[in-house]
């Protein structure tokens, strides 16, 4: 890969191919049924999955990118030693795509990758796998600029085509999804499956939804909005962390949509940053709609998500 192309669209092009073979890791372990899950607190786990993905994506982009900083959910402690590969191919048809001017001369020291390996864990232990995503973020300084959803079972209930990749550039555009019109009669909200609480449920009931889609995984309620499918994902419980965000909210910002905390405020992406979305999140497909939902969410709610 010529060294001329800009670093970011280099990175991109590592990290799709990166993200579909972890992909691969996810569905080959399931098919091997030996998921070795380790509890790591209330409602969170981690499998031989997580694990392995985050071991490929980790290894095949430091090795390319050795100056960047790279943060995963599952640590960096485990089981250096292990099996998995490491890949170099790139996505070249990401090459020839024009590079926003401002992202031009970006550094590697400037860039941190937010790694989530396997989004939707929950899910995934329980057969649920079409929630299942890989996420692979791209900030440079504070800002996510750049991301890759990687869906491995997107299809897998049909014969044929199995997996999907949407990838987004701020400033360029978004790439792989299927965009269509929502409904502009109804109002349909996306939340989680498997982390609700009182306060999680008090903020959907005050914007007053005819439909809420519960399903596993940031990336998972983010593909359905650049899909039309919901209208705006609402989360108000501190538990999401910067990698479930980093990729979802660069891919919405790229396709038009909008990703904050339940303030208003852009989440910081830079490697010193804390790692938990302690404002909880507010999405929206259509940035333009995102500050009707912020202005619904009332005080009690708001106040609780510091
Ligand atoms: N209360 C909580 N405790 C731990 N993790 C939480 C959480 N609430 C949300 N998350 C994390 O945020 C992501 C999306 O959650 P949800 O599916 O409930 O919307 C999941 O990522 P992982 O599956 O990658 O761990 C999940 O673990
Ligand atoms: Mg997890
Ligand atoms: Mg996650
Ligand atoms: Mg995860």
């Amino acid at each position: 890969m010529a060294q001329t192309h800009p670093l970011i669209l280099r990175l991109i092009a590592s990290s799709i191919p990166v993200a579909n073979h972890a992909g691969k890791i996810i569905r080959d372990i399931m098919k091997k049924g030996e998921l070795n899950i380790v509890d790591k607190g209330i409602e969170d786990f981690q499998t031989e999955a997580d694990r392995q993905a985050q071991l490929c994506i980790v290894k095949s982009l430091s090795q390319q990118f050795p100056g960047i900083s790279i943060i995963g959910e599952e640590g960096d402690d485990h089981d250096a030693d292990s099996s998995s590969e490491i890949t170099t191919v790139t996505e070249d048809s990401v090459l020839s795509k024009q590079c926003p001017p401002e992202l031009v001369d970006v550094t590697e020291e400037q860039i941190t990758v937010w790694v989530d390996p396997l989004d939707g864990t929950s899910e995934y232990t329980q057969g649920l796998l079409e929630h299942v995503t890989v996420l692979i973020g791209i900030a440079v300084d504070e800002k996510a600029v750049a991301g890759i959803i990687h869906q491995p079972y997107y299809g897998y209930k049909e014969k044929g085509t199995i997996g999907r990749t949407i990838w987004g550039l701020v400033g360029l555009g978004a790439f792989g999804h299927n965009p269509g019109q929502l409904p502009t009669d109804r109002r349909i909200l996306t939340t989680t499956r498997s982390h609700s609480s009182p306060l999680v449920q008090e903020a959907i009931k005050s914007l007053n939804p005819d439909e809420v889609l519960r399903v596993g995984g940031a990336g998972n309620k983010v593909l359905l909005l650049l899909d039309s499918k919901a209208h705006a994902y609402v989360f108000a419980s501190k538990g999401c962390k910067r990698w479930d965000t980093c990729a979802p909210e660069a891919i919405l910002n790229a396709a038009g949509g909008w990703l904050t905390d339940v303030h208003g405020n852009l989440y910081s992406y830079n490697k010193d940053t804390p790692h938990l979305n302690t404002g909880g999140v507010l999405a929206t497909a259509k940035k333009e709609e995102h500050s009707i939902y912020l202005n619904l969410l009332p005080d009690s709610v708001k106040s609780q998500l510091k």
